[in-house]
């Protein structure tokens, strides 16, 4: 059975080209107090300012870690540890068809730099940062249900 795919804004419309999939891998950080690691989505870059999980598209020859590992040097300045896959979903928006791959990452090296002039927050459940990025919300709504099945 195939995942859902969720459509945003009305998505690439049907009946258009077909478009290719562009694999994306992102980040669940967790901290030590459970807290989770959102970032703005840098200026320039669409949806421009709205709340996200750090990641970014693999490159040609990249697995998901890998580009995981590097999209968050890049974009943050962290060194991360193990990789936790953890979910994936499909979002039809009217930029891109994405396959996001969700890991969650408890360990990592170096501080926080946003080096694309992001903002970040720690984050509790429910989050307080507004507008949080389409493709995201779920991914808030699987956390939110983990924490109800298994709290800390
Ligand atoms: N990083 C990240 N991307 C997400 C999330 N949710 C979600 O729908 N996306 C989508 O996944 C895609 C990620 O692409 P990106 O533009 O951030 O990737 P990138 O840094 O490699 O971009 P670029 O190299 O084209 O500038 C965007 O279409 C974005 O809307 C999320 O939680 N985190």
């Amino acid at each position: 059975m195939t995942d859902p795919v969720l459509v945003v804004d009305g998505g690439g419309q049907q009946g258009a080209t077909v478009r290719p999939l562009v694999d994306v891998a992102v980040g669940v950080l967790i901290d030590s107090a459970g807290r989770y690691l959102l970032t703005t989505r840098p200026p320039g870059k669409v949806y421009e300012g709205y709340w996200e999980f750090p990641g970014g598209k693999l490159e040609s020859g990249e697995d998901v870690e890998q580009a995981l590992r590097r999209e968050l040097q890049e974009e943050i300045g962290v060194v991360i540890g193990k990789v936790q896959p953890w979910r994936a979903s499909t979002v039809d928006y009217p930029h891109a068809l994405v396959r996001l791959h969700f890991c969650k990452v408890y360990e990592w090296a170096g501080s926080l730099r946003m080096h694309e002039g992001q903002t970040f927050s720690w984050e509790s459940l429910p989050v307080r940062c507004h507008p949080v990025l389409p493709g995201t919300v779920p991914v808030l709504a699987w956390l939110a249900e983990e924490a109800a099945v298994a709290p800390r």
